[in-house]
Protein backbone atom coordinates (compact mmCIF):
# COMPACT_ATOMS: atom_id res chain seq x y z
CA UNK A 1 0.00 0.00 0.00
CA UNK A 2 3.22 2.39 1.03
CA UNK A 3 4.21 2.11 -2.50
CA UNK A 4 1.09 2.06 -4.63
CA UNK A 5 0.73 5.68 -2.59
CA UNK A 6 4.19 6.87 -3.55
CA UNK A 7 3.90 5.75 -7.10
CA UNK A 8 0.64 8.11 -7.02
CA UNK A 9 2.40 10.33 -5.10
CA UNK A 10 5.33 10.46 -8.09
CA UNK A 11 3.25 10.27 -10.86
CA UNK A 12 0.79 13.60 -9.71
CA UNK A 13 4.14 15.30 -9.18
CA UNK A 14 5.35 14.44 -12.60
CA UNK A 15 2.13 15.06 -14.33
CA UNK A 16 1.97 18.46 -12.69
CA UNK A 17 5.56 19.90 -13.36
CA UNK A 18 5.33 18.35 -16.86
CA UNK A 19 5.47 20.09 -20.29
CA UNK A 20 5.32 19.71 -23.87
CA UNK A 21 5.36 15.93 -24.94
CA UNK A 22 5.39 14.77 -21.61
CA UNK A 23 1.93 17.21 -20.41
CA UNK A 24 -0.28 15.26 -18.80
CA UNK A 25 -4.00 16.26 -18.18
CA UNK A 26 -6.01 13.43 -16.06
CA UNK A 27 -4.09 10.79 -13.90
CA UNK A 28 -5.92 7.52 -13.32
CA UNK A 29 -4.36 4.75 -11.28
CA UNK A 30 -4.75 1.52 -12.01
CA UNK A 31 -3.13 -1.97 -11.16
CA UNK A 32 -1.38 -4.33 -13.89
CA UNK A 33 -4.69 -6.40 -13.69
CA UNK A 34 -7.13 -3.56 -14.62
CA UNK A 35 -8.04 -1.83 -18.20
CA UNK A 36 -9.78 1.23 -18.04
CA UNK A 37 -12.88 1.05 -20.91
CA UNK A 38 -13.37 4.42 -21.94
CA UNK A 39 -17.08 5.74 -22.77
CA UNK A 40 -18.60 4.56 -26.85
CA UNK A 41 -17.48 7.81 -28.20
CA UNK A 42 -13.43 7.20 -26.92
CA UNK A 43 -11.50 8.72 -24.50
CA UNK A 44 -10.83 11.62 -26.04
CA UNK A 45 -14.47 13.16 -26.24
CA UNK A 46 -15.00 11.95 -22.95
CA UNK A 47 -12.42 13.89 -21.10
CA UNK A 48 -13.11 16.93 -23.21
CA UNK A 49 -16.79 16.20 -22.42
CA UNK A 50 -15.70 16.61 -18.49
CA UNK A 51 -13.58 18.83 -18.99
CA UNK A 52 -16.16 20.97 -20.23
CA UNK A 53 -18.49 20.08 -17.07
CA UNK A 54 -15.31 21.02 -14.77
CA UNK A 55 -15.22 17.70 -13.68
CA UNK A 56 -12.14 17.59 -11.49
CA UNK A 57 -12.49 13.60 -10.31
CA UNK A 58 -14.85 10.78 -11.47
CA UNK A 59 -15.15 7.64 -10.11
CA UNK A 60 -15.67 4.47 -11.83
CA UNK A 61 -17.08 1.48 -10.74
CA UNK A 62 -14.87 -1.91 -11.64
CA UNK A 63 -16.39 -5.04 -13.49
CA UNK A 64 -14.98 -8.22 -12.21
CA UNK A 65 -13.47 -10.28 -14.64
CA UNK A 66 -15.55 -14.32 -14.56
CA UNK A 67 -12.95 -16.59 -16.38
CA UNK A 68 -14.24 -19.75 -18.48
CA UNK A 69 -11.06 -21.73 -18.25
CA UNK A 70 -7.61 -20.89 -16.50
CA UNK A 71 -5.69 -18.28 -18.82
CA UNK A 72 -1.98 -16.60 -18.36
CA UNK A 73 -3.55 -13.98 -20.75
CA UNK A 74 -6.88 -12.47 -19.72
CA UNK A 75 -6.55 -9.56 -21.49
CA UNK A 76 -7.42 -11.55 -24.47
CA UNK A 77 -9.30 -14.66 -23.61
CA UNK A 78 -11.80 -13.46 -20.90
CA UNK A 79 -15.42 -11.48 -22.10
CA UNK A 80 -17.17 -12.09 -18.89
CA UNK A 81 -17.25 -9.67 -16.48
CA UNK A 82 -19.16 -9.54 -13.14
CA UNK A 83 -21.41 -6.16 -12.80
CA UNK A 84 -21.11 -4.32 -9.76
CA UNK A 85 -23.79 -4.81 -7.09
CA UNK A 86 -25.44 -1.44 -7.40
CA UNK A 87 -25.98 -2.20 -11.30
CA UNK A 88 -27.61 -5.94 -10.99
CA UNK A 89 -30.89 -5.48 -10.99
CA UNK A 90 -33.06 -5.73 -7.86
CA UNK A 91 -35.62 -7.78 -8.99
CA UNK A 92 -35.83 -11.61 -8.05
CA UNK A 93 -34.30 -12.95 -11.51
CA UNK A 94 -31.21 -9.94 -10.31
CA UNK A 95 -31.19 -11.13 -6.40
CA UNK A 96 -30.90 -14.31 -7.58
CA UNK A 97 -28.16 -14.03 -9.63
CA UNK A 98 -25.97 -12.33 -6.88
CA UNK A 99 -26.62 -14.70 -4.55
CA UNK A 100 -25.60 -17.15 -6.95
CA UNK A 101 -21.58 -15.76 -6.98
CA UNK A 102 -21.91 -15.58 -3.25
CA UNK A 103 -23.33 -19.18 -2.02
CA UNK A 104 -19.77 -20.28 -3.74
CA UNK A 105 -17.36 -18.52 -1.07
CA UNK A 106 -17.46 -19.28 2.58
CA UNK A 107 -17.99 -15.54 3.51
CA UNK A 108 -20.71 -14.83 0.79
CA UNK A 109 -18.81 -12.85 -1.11
CA UNK A 110 -20.11 -11.62 -4.37
CA UNK A 111 -17.10 -9.81 -5.83
CA UNK A 112 -14.04 -11.69 -4.60
CA UNK A 113 -11.80 -8.67 -4.41
CA UNK A 114 -12.93 -5.21 -3.76
CA UNK A 115 -16.00 -3.80 -5.32
CA UNK A 116 -15.23 -0.37 -4.63
CA UNK A 117 -14.06 1.72 -8.20
CA UNK A 118 -11.39 3.51 -8.99
CA UNK A 119 -10.88 7.26 -9.50
CA UNK A 120 -9.12 9.65 -12.23
CA UNK A 121 -8.42 13.19 -11.45
CA UNK A 122 -7.84 16.09 -13.55
CA UNK A 123 -4.46 17.43 -12.83
CA UNK A 124 -3.52 21.24 -12.38
CA UNK A 125 -0.16 22.60 -13.52
CA UNK A 126 2.52 23.53 -11.00
CA UNK A 127 0.68 22.16 -8.10
CA UNK A 128 1.34 19.39 -6.07
CA UNK A 129 -1.06 17.12 -4.40
CA UNK A 130 -1.06 14.17 -2.02
CA UNK A 131 -3.68 11.94 -3.25
CA UNK A 132 -6.19 10.44 -0.32
CA UNK A 133 -5.60 7.10 -1.32
CA UNK A 134 -4.89 4.78 -3.97
CA UNK A 135 -8.59 4.38 -4.78
CA UNK A 136 -9.70 8.22 -4.53
CA UNK A 137 -7.07 10.43 -5.95
CA UNK A 138 -8.82 13.91 -4.92
CA UNK A 139 -6.97 16.41 -2.91
CA UNK A 140 -8.32 16.82 0.37
CA UNK A 141 -7.65 20.57 0.32
CA UNK A 142 -10.20 21.15 -2.51
CA UNK A 143 -12.73 18.66 -0.69
CA UNK A 144 -15.15 21.75 0.06
CA UNK A 145 -15.28 23.06 -3.67
CA UNK A 146 -15.51 19.58 -4.85
CA UNK A 147 -18.44 19.11 -2.68
CA UNK A 148 -20.14 22.84 -3.44
CA UNK A 149 -19.49 23.28 -6.84
CA UNK A 150 -20.63 19.57 -7.17
CA UNK A 151 -16.80 19.03 -9.22
CA UNK A 152 -16.89 15.30 -8.95
CA UNK A 153 -18.79 12.75 -10.74
CA UNK A 154 -19.43 9.28 -10.00
CA UNK A 155 -20.97 6.24 -12.36
CA UNK A 156 -21.67 4.43 -9.02
CA UNK A 157 -25.47 4.43 -8.50
CA UNK A 158 -26.94 7.07 -6.25
CA UNK A 159 -27.77 4.74 -3.67
CA UNK A 160 -24.81 2.52 -3.15
CA UNK A 161 -22.58 6.20 -2.16
CA UNK A 162 -23.91 6.01 1.35
CA UNK A 163 -22.14 2.88 2.16
CA UNK A 164 -18.77 4.25 0.79
CA UNK A 165 -18.61 7.64 2.43
CA UNK A 166 -19.40 9.32 -0.83
CA UNK A 167 -22.13 11.53 -1.01
CA UNK A 168 -20.15 14.63 -2.03
CA UNK A 169 -19.89 13.07 -5.15
CA UNK A 170 -23.05 13.44 -8.00
CA UNK A 171 -24.46 10.05 -9.12
CA UNK A 172 -24.32 10.82 -13.02
CA UNK A 173 -26.72 9.55 -15.22
CA UNK A 174 -24.88 10.70 -18.27
CA UNK A 175 -24.42 7.77 -20.84
CA UNK A 176 -20.81 8.63 -21.68
CA UNK A 177 -19.85 8.54 -17.83
CA UNK A 178 -22.52 5.48 -16.98
CA UNK A 179 -20.82 3.53 -19.79
CA UNK A 180 -16.81 4.13 -18.32
CA UNK A 181 -15.59 1.81 -16.12
CA UNK A 182 -12.51 -0.56 -15.03
CA UNK A 183 -12.17 -3.92 -15.62
CA UNK A 184 -10.38 -6.03 -13.55
CA UNK A 185 -8.99 -9.66 -13.81
CA UNK A 186 -7.62 -10.07 -10.44
CA UNK A 187 -7.88 -14.24 -10.83
CA UNK A 188 -7.57 -15.98 -14.24
CA UNK A 189 -5.22 -18.79 -13.28
CA UNK A 190 -4.79 -21.37 -10.24
CA UNK A 191 -0.98 -21.32 -10.52
CA UNK A 192 -0.82 -17.39 -10.35
CA UNK A 193 -3.37 -17.79 -7.45
CA UNK A 194 -0.83 -19.96 -5.92
CA UNK A 195 2.45 -17.66 -6.15
CA UNK A 196 0.03 -15.04 -4.75
CA UNK A 197 -0.68 -16.38 -1.41
CA UNK A 198 3.13 -18.34 -1.45
CA UNK A 199 3.97 -14.70 -1.89
CA UNK A 200 1.88 -13.43 0.66
CA UNK A 201 2.35 -16.56 3.02
CA UNK A 202 1.01 -16.31 6.71
CA UNK A 203 -0.40 -12.61 6.31
CA UNK A 204 -2.11 -11.34 9.40
CA UNK A 205 -6.19 -10.90 9.27
CA UNK A 206 -5.66 -7.28 10.79
CA UNK A 207 -3.89 -4.37 8.50
CA UNK A 208 -2.20 -1.02 10.10
CA UNK A 209 -0.97 -2.53 13.09
CA UNK A 210 -4.47 -4.09 13.93
CA UNK A 211 -6.55 -1.02 13.29
CA UNK A 212 -8.49 -2.54 9.95
CA UNK A 213 -9.74 -6.61 10.09
CA UNK A 214 -9.91 -7.95 7.08
CA UNK A 215 -13.43 -8.83 6.95
CA UNK A 216 -14.41 -12.80 6.29
CA UNK A 217 -13.83 -12.44 2.44
CA UNK A 218 -12.74 -14.79 -0.55
CA UNK A 219 -8.92 -13.57 0.20
CA UNK A 220 -8.64 -15.12 3.35
CA UNK A 221 -10.33 -18.21 2.49
CA UNK A 222 -7.27 -18.92 -0.11
CA UNK A 223 -4.64 -18.00 1.94
CA UNK A 224 -6.32 -20.55 4.81
CA UNK A 225 -6.42 -22.91 2.15
CA UNK A 226 -2.69 -22.25 1.02
CA UNK A 227 -1.34 -22.35 4.62
CA UNK A 228 -3.41 -25.98 5.30
CA UNK A 229 -1.37 -28.21 2.95
CA UNK A 230 2.21 -28.67 3.18
CA UNK A 231 3.41 -29.41 -0.85
CA UNK A 232 3.09 -27.16 -3.53
CA UNK A 233 1.46 -30.03 -5.46
CA UNK A 234 -1.28 -30.39 -2.97
CA UNK A 235 -1.55 -26.23 -3.13
CA UNK A 236 -1.91 -25.55 -6.14
CA UNK A 237 -4.55 -28.64 -6.42
CA UNK A 238 -6.76 -27.11 -3.40
CA UNK A 239 -6.55 -23.52 -4.94
CA UNK A 240 -7.23 -24.71 -8.45
CA UNK A 241 -10.24 -26.29 -6.75
CA UNK A 242 -11.35 -23.13 -4.77
CA UNK A 243 -10.48 -20.87 -7.53
CA UNK A 244 -12.83 -22.83 -10.03
CA UNK A 245 -15.57 -23.04 -7.47
CA UNK A 246 -15.89 -19.57 -6.66
CA UNK A 247 -15.33 -17.71 -9.51
CA UNK A 248 -15.43 -19.77 -12.94
CA UNK A 249 -18.74 -20.38 -15.06
CA UNK A 250 -18.04 -23.29 -16.73
CA UNK A 251 -20.97 -24.57 -19.03
CA UNK A 252 -22.41 -22.68 -21.45
CA UNK A 253 -26.31 -22.77 -19.58
CA UNK A 254 -24.58 -21.36 -16.63
CA UNK A 255 -22.91 -18.50 -18.59
CA UNK A 256 -26.33 -18.04 -20.08
CA UNK A 257 -28.23 -18.27 -17.23
CA UNK A 258 -26.29 -15.54 -15.34
CA UNK A 259 -26.32 -13.30 -18.39
CA UNK A 260 -30.13 -13.82 -17.75
CA UNK A 261 -30.02 -12.60 -14.62
CA UNK A 262 -27.78 -9.58 -15.05
CA UNK A 263 -25.07 -10.44 -12.80
CA UNK A 264 -22.60 -11.34 -15.51
CA UNK A 265 -22.12 -9.00 -18.86
CA UNK A 266 -20.25 -9.63 -21.87
CA UNK A 267 -17.73 -7.05 -22.84
CA UNK A 268 -15.00 -7.94 -26.19
CA UNK A 269 -14.52 -5.07 -26.55
CA UNK A 270 -10.71 -5.70 -25.53
CA UNK A 271 -10.23 -8.75 -26.77
CA UNK A 272 -11.24 -7.59 -30.05
CA UNK A 273 -9.04 -4.57 -30.35
CA UNK A 274 -6.46 -6.79 -28.91
CA UNK A 275 -6.59 -9.52 -31.68
CA UNK A 276 -7.14 -6.75 -34.40
CA UNK A 277 -4.42 -4.64 -33.67
CA UNK A 278 -6.48 -1.47 -33.72
CA UNK A 279 -9.15 -0.10 -30.98
CA UNK A 280 -12.46 -1.53 -31.08
CA UNK A 281 -14.94 0.80 -29.64
CA UNK A 282 -18.08 -0.75 -27.47
CA UNK A 283 -21.04 -0.01 -29.95
CA UNK A 284 -23.22 2.79 -28.53
CA UNK A 285 -25.76 1.16 -26.52
CA UNK A 286 -28.22 3.92 -25.14
CA UNK A 287 -29.95 6.53 -27.29
CA UNK A 288 -27.99 9.63 -26.30
CA UNK A 289 -29.73 12.59 -24.23
CA UNK A 290 -29.89 14.75 -27.22
CA UNK A 291 -31.06 12.26 -29.46
CA UNK A 292 -34.31 11.64 -27.44
CA UNK A 293 -34.94 15.09 -27.15
CA UNK A 294 -35.10 15.25 -31.35
CA UNK A 295 -37.42 12.61 -30.61
CA UNK A 296 -40.31 14.77 -29.66
CA UNK A 297 -42.24 16.29 -32.07
CA UNK A 298 -43.04 20.09 -31.50
CA UNK A 299 -45.69 22.53 -31.43
CA UNK A 300 -46.15 22.65 -35.31
CA UNK A 301 -45.55 18.15 -35.55
CA UNK A 302 -47.74 17.65 -32.25
CA UNK A 303 -50.55 19.81 -34.52
CA UNK A 304 -49.66 17.73 -37.58
CA UNK A 305 -49.74 14.56 -35.91
CA UNK A 306 -52.88 15.20 -34.14
CA UNK A 307 -54.31 14.79 -38.00
CA UNK A 308 -53.54 11.50 -38.98
CA UNK A 309 -56.12 8.40 -38.90
CA UNK A 310 -57.22 7.24 -35.66
CA UNK A 311 -58.71 3.86 -34.93
CA UNK A 312 -60.02 1.32 -32.36
CA UNK A 313 -56.51 -0.52 -30.62
CA UNK A 314 -56.99 -4.24 -30.86
CA UNK A 315 -57.29 -5.80 -27.35
CA UNK A 316 -55.22 -9.65 -27.26
CA UNK A 317 -56.62 -12.15 -25.64
CA UNK A 318 -60.06 -11.15 -24.70
CA UNK A 319 -61.64 -12.25 -22.00
CA UNK A 320 -59.43 -15.57 -21.17
CA UNK A 321 -56.84 -12.63 -20.57
CA UNK A 322 -53.26 -13.30 -19.92
CA UNK A 323 -53.59 -14.81 -16.90
CA UNK A 324 -54.76 -17.60 -18.62
CA UNK A 325 -52.49 -18.33 -21.38
CA UNK A 326 -50.03 -16.92 -19.83
CA UNK A 327 -46.75 -18.33 -21.88
CA UNK A 328 -48.22 -17.37 -24.87
CA UNK A 329 -49.24 -13.84 -23.98
CA UNK A 330 -45.37 -13.55 -22.51
CA UNK A 331 -44.45 -14.05 -26.37
CA UNK A 332 -47.05 -11.67 -27.74
CA UNK A 333 -46.48 -9.27 -25.54
CA UNK A 334 -42.85 -9.10 -26.25
CA UNK A 335 -43.19 -9.23 -30.14
CA UNK A 336 -45.60 -6.31 -30.07
CA UNK A 337 -43.14 -4.20 -27.95
CA UNK A 338 -40.60 -4.79 -30.46
CA UNK A 339 -42.64 -4.33 -33.65
CA UNK A 340 -45.02 -1.92 -32.48
CA UNK A 341 -43.95 -0.35 -29.18
CA UNK A 342 -47.35 -1.15 -27.47
CA UNK A 343 -49.95 -3.73 -26.79
CA UNK A 344 -53.01 -3.76 -25.16
CA UNK A 345 -54.21 -6.72 -23.83
CA UNK A 346 -57.18 -8.42 -20.84
CA UNK A 347 -55.55 -9.48 -17.81
CA UNK A 348 -58.16 -12.21 -17.43
CA UNK A 349 -59.27 -10.99 -13.27
CA UNK A 350 -62.60 -11.98 -12.23
CA UNK A 351 -65.36 -9.51 -12.99
CA UNK A 352 -66.19 -9.62 -8.83
CA UNK A 353 -62.25 -8.33 -8.12
CA UNK A 354 -61.83 -5.41 -11.09
CA UNK A 355 -65.40 -4.33 -9.16
CA UNK A 356 -64.04 -4.33 -5.71
CA UNK A 357 -60.59 -2.59 -6.73
CA UNK A 358 -62.60 0.25 -8.70
CA UNK A 359 -64.68 0.94 -5.08
CA UNK A 360 -61.55 1.10 -3.27
CA UNK A 361 -60.32 3.54 -5.72
CA UNK A 362 -63.40 5.63 -5.35
CA UNK A 363 -62.76 5.37 -1.72
CA UNK A 364 -59.11 7.04 -2.09
CA UNK A 365 -60.49 9.55 -3.86
CA UNK A 366 -60.13 11.90 -0.97
CA UNK A 367 -56.31 11.09 -0.69
CA UNK A 368 -55.64 12.12 -4.31
CA UNK A 369 -53.60 15.27 -5.24
CA UNK A 370 -53.12 17.12 -8.81
CA UNK A 371 -50.70 14.91 -10.98
CA UNK A 372 -47.56 16.91 -11.93
CA UNK A 373 -45.19 16.80 -14.88
CA UNK A 374 -41.34 16.77 -14.50
CA UNK A 375 -39.30 18.57 -16.93
CA UNK A 376 -35.56 18.05 -16.81
CA UNK A 377 -35.83 17.66 -13.34
CA UNK A 378 -38.28 20.50 -12.67
CA UNK A 379 -42.02 20.20 -11.55
CA UNK A 380 -44.16 22.37 -13.42
CA UNK A 381 -47.21 24.16 -11.79
CA UNK A 382 -50.03 21.93 -12.27
CA UNK A 383 -51.94 24.58 -11.31
CA UNK A 384 -51.20 27.13 -14.47
CA UNK A 385 -53.54 27.61 -16.85
CA UNK A 386 -51.66 25.10 -19.44
CA UNK A 387 -50.86 22.35 -17.75
CA UNK A 388 -50.74 19.31 -19.80
CA UNK A 389 -52.42 16.77 -17.40
CA UNK A 390 -55.80 16.95 -15.45
CA UNK A 391 -55.16 13.68 -13.56
CA UNK A 392 -55.96 13.56 -9.61
CA UNK A 393 -53.21 10.77 -8.36
CA UNK A 394 -51.86 9.03 -5.69
CA UNK A 395 -48.93 6.84 -5.08
CA UNK A 396 -49.48 3.41 -3.53
CA UNK A 397 -46.53 2.84 -1.25
CA UNK A 398 -46.57 6.20 -0.51
CA UNK A 399 -49.59 6.19 0.98
CA UNK A 400 -49.02 2.83 2.92
CA UNK A 401 -51.38 1.21 0.63
CA UNK A 402 -49.33 -1.41 -0.44
CA UNK A 403 -46.54 -4.03 1.73
CA UNK A 404 -46.96 -6.39 4.08
CA UNK A 405 -49.61 -4.84 5.63
CA UNK A 406 -51.51 -3.99 2.22
CA UNK A 407 -53.79 -7.11 3.62
CA UNK A 408 -54.84 -5.09 6.52
CA UNK A 409 -55.53 -1.79 4.71
CA UNK A 410 -58.14 -0.12 2.57
CA UNK A 411 -57.26 -1.04 -0.99
CA UNK A 412 -56.04 -4.73 -0.59
CA UNK A 413 -57.47 -5.28 -4.18
CA UNK A 414 -55.48 -2.82 -5.61
CA UNK A 415 -52.29 -4.03 -4.16
CA UNK A 416 -53.19 -6.98 -5.61
CA UNK A 417 -53.58 -5.89 -9.11
CA UNK A 418 -49.87 -3.83 -8.21
CA UNK A 419 -48.38 -7.27 -7.57
CA UNK A 420 -49.63 -9.11 -10.67
CA UNK A 421 -48.47 -6.03 -12.87
CA UNK A 422 -45.18 -6.78 -11.11
CA UNK A 423 -45.30 -10.34 -11.36
CA UNK A 424 -46.13 -10.31 -14.90
CA UNK A 425 -43.13 -7.74 -16.06
CA UNK A 426 -41.06 -10.04 -14.39
CA UNK A 427 -41.69 -12.72 -16.11
CA UNK A 428 -41.59 -10.29 -19.42
CA UNK A 429 -37.58 -9.47 -18.43
CA UNK A 430 -35.67 -12.56 -19.77
CA UNK A 431 -38.06 -12.73 -23.27
CA UNK A 432 -37.60 -8.83 -22.95
CA UNK A 433 -33.69 -9.70 -23.16
CA UNK A 434 -33.45 -12.15 -25.46
CA UNK A 435 -35.67 -10.36 -27.64
CA UNK A 436 -34.54 -7.58 -30.24
CA UNK A 437 -34.96 -4.87 -27.95
CA UNK A 438 -32.23 -6.23 -25.48
CA UNK A 439 -33.98 -4.48 -22.50
CA UNK A 440 -33.45 -5.17 -18.77
CA UNK A 441 -35.56 -4.17 -16.37
CA UNK A 442 -33.63 -3.19 -13.57
CA UNK A 443 -36.44 -1.59 -10.92
CA UNK A 444 -39.92 -0.57 -10.91
CA UNK A 445 -41.90 2.42 -9.61
CA UNK A 446 -44.13 2.55 -6.88
CA UNK A 447 -47.92 1.91 -8.29
CA UNK A 448 -49.86 4.97 -9.00
CA UNK A 449 -53.44 5.35 -9.08
CA UNK A 450 -54.82 8.13 -11.39
CA UNK A 451 -58.69 9.57 -11.40
CA UNK A 452 -60.11 11.78 -14.71
CA UNK A 453 -63.26 13.00 -14.59
CA UNK A 454 -65.59 16.24 -16.30
CA UNK A 455 -63.60 15.71 -19.40
CA UNK A 456 -60.13 16.07 -17.90
CA UNK A 457 -57.33 14.59 -20.22
CA UNK A 458 -53.69 14.23 -20.51
CA UNK A 459 -52.26 15.47 -23.63
CA UNK A 460 -49.86 13.58 -26.12
CA UNK A 461 -46.70 12.99 -24.32
CA UNK A 462 -44.16 10.12 -24.04
CA UNK A 463 -43.63 9.34 -20.31
CA UNK A 464 -39.71 9.48 -20.16
CA UNK A 465 -38.77 11.78 -22.48
CA UNK A 466 -35.67 13.02 -21.23
CA UNK A 467 -33.77 10.35 -19.59
CA UNK A 468 -35.84 10.86 -16.32
CA UNK A 469 -32.72 12.00 -14.28
CA UNK A 470 -31.00 9.16 -13.63
CA UNK A 471 -29.10 6.41 -14.94
CA UNK A 472 -31.87 3.73 -15.84
CA UNK A 473 -34.87 5.99 -16.89
CA UNK A 474 -38.37 4.43 -17.32
CA UNK A 475 -38.80 2.15 -20.32
CA UNK A 476 -41.97 0.17 -19.83
CA UNK A 477 -45.45 1.74 -18.89
CA UNK A 478 -47.89 -0.81 -17.72
CA UNK A 479 -51.75 0.77 -16.99
CA UNK A 480 -54.33 -1.32 -16.11
CA UNK A 481 -58.26 -0.19 -16.05
CA UNK A 482 -60.11 -0.61 -13.47
CA UNK A 483 -63.93 0.68 -14.24
CA UNK A 484 -66.64 -2.01 -14.73
CA UNK A 485 -68.99 -0.84 -17.09
CA UNK A 486 -67.22 2.13 -18.65
CA UNK A 487 -69.75 3.78 -21.20
CA UNK A 488 -67.40 3.68 -24.37
CA UNK A 489 -69.57 7.55 -25.26
CA UNK A 490 -67.68 8.84 -22.09
CA UNK A 491 -64.89 9.42 -23.89
CA UNK A 492 -61.73 8.57 -22.08
CA UNK A 493 -59.53 6.88 -24.36
CA UNK A 494 -56.17 5.74 -23.87
CA UNK A 495 -54.94 7.44 -27.87
CA UNK A 496 -51.39 5.78 -28.34
CA UNK A 497 -49.48 6.72 -31.98
CA UNK A 498 -47.80 4.12 -33.83
CA UNK A 499 -45.39 5.50 -36.62
CA UNK A 500 -45.67 3.81 -40.07
CA UNK A 501 -43.19 6.40 -41.72
CA UNK A 502 -40.45 8.34 -40.31
CA UNK A 503 -40.28 8.98 -36.30
CA UNK A 504 -42.31 10.87 -34.26
CA UNK A 505 -39.78 13.97 -34.28
CA UNK A 506 -39.45 14.02 -38.49
CA UNK A 507 -41.87 16.45 -40.35
CA UNK A 508 -43.16 14.05 -42.58
CA UNK A 509 -44.05 11.22 -39.69
CA UNK A 510 -46.81 9.32 -41.19
CA UNK A 511 -48.99 7.12 -38.62
CA UNK A 512 -52.17 5.97 -37.06
CA UNK A 513 -53.19 6.59 -33.11
CA UNK A 514 -54.36 3.68 -31.84
CA UNK A 515 -57.70 3.92 -29.39
CA UNK A 516 -58.03 1.78 -26.11
CA UNK A 517 -61.36 2.08 -23.99
CA UNK A 518 -60.49 2.64 -20.46
CA UNK A 519 -62.66 -0.78 -19.77
CA UNK A 520 -62.32 -2.94 -16.43
CA UNK A 521 -59.39 -5.48 -16.58
CA UNK A 522 -58.33 -3.59 -19.94
CA UNK A 523 -53.82 -3.80 -19.82
CA UNK A 524 -52.16 -1.69 -21.99
CA UNK A 525 -47.93 -2.02 -21.76
CA UNK A 526 -45.89 0.98 -23.92
CA UNK A 527 -42.57 1.83 -24.09
CA UNK A 528 -42.47 4.39 -21.96
CA UNK A 529 -39.32 6.14 -23.53
CA UNK A 530 -40.59 5.74 -26.95
CA UNK A 531 -44.38 5.81 -27.44
CA UNK A 532 -46.48 9.15 -28.23
CA UNK A 533 -50.00 8.96 -26.08
CA UNK A 534 -52.48 10.72 -24.45
CA UNK A 535 -55.72 10.08 -22.59
CA UNK A 536 -59.12 12.07 -24.36
CA UNK A 537 -61.15 14.35 -22.76
CA UNK A 538 -62.91 11.63 -19.85
CA UNK A 539 -66.59 12.48 -19.27
CA UNK A 540 -67.22 10.12 -16.65
CA UNK A 541 -65.01 8.93 -13.60
CA UNK A 542 -62.33 6.95 -14.82
CA UNK A 543 -59.70 5.07 -12.84
CA UNK A 544 -56.74 2.96 -13.58
CA UNK A 545 -53.86 1.52 -12.26
CA UNK A 546 -49.91 2.35 -13.52
CA UNK A 547 -46.96 0.99 -12.79
CA UNK A 548 -43.32 1.74 -14.57
CA UNK A 549 -40.48 -0.10 -14.78
CA UNK A 550 -36.92 1.43 -15.38
CA UNK A 551 -34.12 -0.82 -17.32
CA UNK A 552 -31.13 -0.44 -19.31
CA UNK A 553 -29.78 -2.02 -22.61
CA UNK A 554 -29.04 -5.97 -21.37
CA UNK A 555 -25.48 -6.04 -23.06
CA UNK A 556 -24.76 -2.41 -21.41
CA UNK A 557 -21.40 -2.53 -21.33
CA UNK A 558 -20.27 -3.61 -24.51
CA UNK A 559 -21.29 -6.38 -27.14
O1 LIG B 1 -54.42 6.56 -17.81
C1 LIG B 1 -53.97 6.40 -18.93
O2 LIG B 1 -54.60 5.88 -19.86
C2 LIG B 1 -52.54 6.81 -19.22
C3 LIG B 1 -52.07 7.92 -18.35
C4 LIG B 1 -50.72 8.43 -18.75
O3 LIG B 1 -50.39 8.52 -19.89
C5 LIG B 1 -49.74 8.80 -17.71
O4 LIG B 1 -50.08 8.85 -16.53
O5 LIG B 1 -48.56 9.02 -18.07
FE1 LIG C 1 -48.27 8.61 -20.02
Amino acid sequence: MCRQLLNIAHALKRAAHASGSEAVDWVIHLDHDELFLPPPQGLQAHFKHLEASDCRLCLYQNFEAVPQDHTLTPFVDVTLFKVPSGRVSKTPAGMAGMNFWARRTKANNYFLYYDNGKSAVRVSRDREIAPTSVHLLYPPDDLEELITGQHGWTNFAAHELADMNLTWLSSSHDEVVAASKVLHYPATHYERLWRKYDHLGNFPSVRFGGDLVVPPSFHLEARDEYLKHSTKEKQLEKLKELLENAAFLRSEAEVQSQLETGSVVVIDTVKESLRRGVWVPPRQLRPSLFKMLQRRPGVKGMERLQTMKRRPAEVCFGKGGILKNLDTALDVIVQSLCSNGWVACGLGAHESLMARALEEAKSLKPRMSRGTTVIQNEVIDPNKPNADREDQILFLQEQGLSGPSAAKGPAPTLALLESAIIDIVMHLDPRLQRSDLQLRITERCDGMLSHYEKGGAYSAHIDNADGDGRVDGRVLTAVLYLNVGWDRYAGGELAIFQAEHGDIGDANCQGKWNMVHPEAGTLVFLRADHVLHEVRGAHAERYALSVWFCGQHADYGGS
